[in-house]
């Protein structure tokens, strides 16, 4: 700091400023390297979203993607993601869909179940994610109470979410009796992923989360399910923890994908929900049989932030490649300054 300015601005002033939390210097983000081309390797700042282009650009998935990878019986991959990093991880990764599911009530709000969770809170996810996915075709859920009262609210709902949500398409759960609720929003040119079998928000209906259609009636009725959503326009079907065998004849009756989860690989895709199958959650927790857990996000979080916590006990953080140099003149000027001022007191 040159005189000058020392004069020009009072002492008072310049604590407050580098103290206030709102001036902080942008500091330049760690970047991996495996991730990125040479040319996408720019300076970002932590205040600004993870902008980085991924090193091969995808095209975007459409619908017409979708049915094109049905038809070739290539499995459609999805996940669900309820934030920007989530969405970003999972759009780089390669994810054909992505899917911003209401068990974000549990996985990222700590709320009990997924009954809880309103639509306003899933508009604002719906739009986190959606900023982060640049190829991965997004599916938005309407969540509990959004759409059972009528079409006319639902078709209202999902035009919220794809206007507010920034999503291309909405999920809804429910089967035959949800048929005139599918075929007014498909209508309203907004297009519907159907999820039947094990639907969580009907869970006190279904005396828990319980596998469905392990009886004959109850597969015959989920196969009658599956054929009225499809007839009603909805353009893929979760097929939520059912038997495998059943699932895989589901599918062949149908012309419409199935996208599982908990219903064996007899399915035209699969879905998970990302904290279960990246190990993001705490030892102990419960999880579905379904669900293979290919990571342990977890774990490295608590090293990574364990040791933080040491280095900064033992001043070993922030070390001098972590901090900013001055001229020496200027420092000089400056212990000058203030050896000045204590002979002064
Ligand atoms: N984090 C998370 N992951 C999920 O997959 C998920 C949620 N939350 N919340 C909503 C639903 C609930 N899910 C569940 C939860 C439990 C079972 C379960 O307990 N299944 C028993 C089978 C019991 C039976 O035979 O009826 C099992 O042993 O897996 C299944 C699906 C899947 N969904
Ligand atoms: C598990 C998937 C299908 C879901 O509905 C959700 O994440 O809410």
């Amino acid at each position: 700091m040159s005189r000058a300015l020392t004069r020009l601005i009072p002492t008072s002033s310049l604590r407050s400023l580098t103290s206030s939390p709102r001036w902080r210097p942008s500091l330049p983000v760690a970047i991996s390297q495996t991730l990125l081309s040479p040319a996408a390797q720019t300076r970002h700042s932590s205040h600004s979203p993870m902008g980085a282009a991924p090193a091969q650009v995808r095209k975007p998935v459409t619908i017409n993607t979708l049915q094109s990878l049905y038809r070739k019986n290539e499995p459609i991959t999805m996940i669900t993601a309820h934030d920007f990093p989530s969405g970003h991880v999972a759009d780089h990764a390669g994810m054909d869909m992505i899917l911003v599911g209401d068990s974000l009530a549990m996985v990222a709000l700590g709320m009990e179940d997924t009954s809880e969770v309103l639509l306003e809170e899933m508009l604002l996810h719906c739009r986190s994610v959606a900023r982060a996915t640049k190829s991965a075709f997004t599916v938005g859920d309407l969540p509990m109470g959004s759409y059972e009262v009528s079409p006319e609210q639902a078709v209202t709902s999902a035009i919220r979410v794809i206007k507010e949500g920034r999503v291309k398409s909405v999920k809804l759960e429910g089967g035959a009796e949800m048929a005139p609720t599918i075929a007014a929003i498909t209508r309203a040119g907004i297009p519907v992923l159907a999820h039947i079998g094990l639907t969580p928000q009907r869970q006190n209906a279904l005396g828990g989360f319980r596998v469905q259609g392990k009886s004959t009636a109850s597969a015959v009725s989920l196969l009658q399910d599956a054929l009225a959503v499809q007839a009603a326009g909805a353009f893929a079907v979760v097929l939520e923890a059912v038997p495998a065998e059943v699932a895989a004849i589901v599918t062949g009756e149908l012309s419409i994908p199935t996208i599982g989860i908990g219903a064996g690989n007899g399915c035209s895709g699969q879905v998970l929900v990302q904290v279960d199958m990246s190990g993001n959650f705490p030892p102990g927790r419960f999880l579905p049989k379904f669900v293979k857990q290919y990571g342990n996000v977890w774990a490295e979080s608590m090293s990574a932030i364990q040791t933080y916590g040491k280095e900064v006990k033992s001043r070993e953080y922030p070390a001098k490649e972590h901090t900013y140099p001055m001229p020496a003149k200027e420092l000089a000027e400056f212990e000058k300054i203030i050896s000045e001022k204590r002979e002064k007191l």
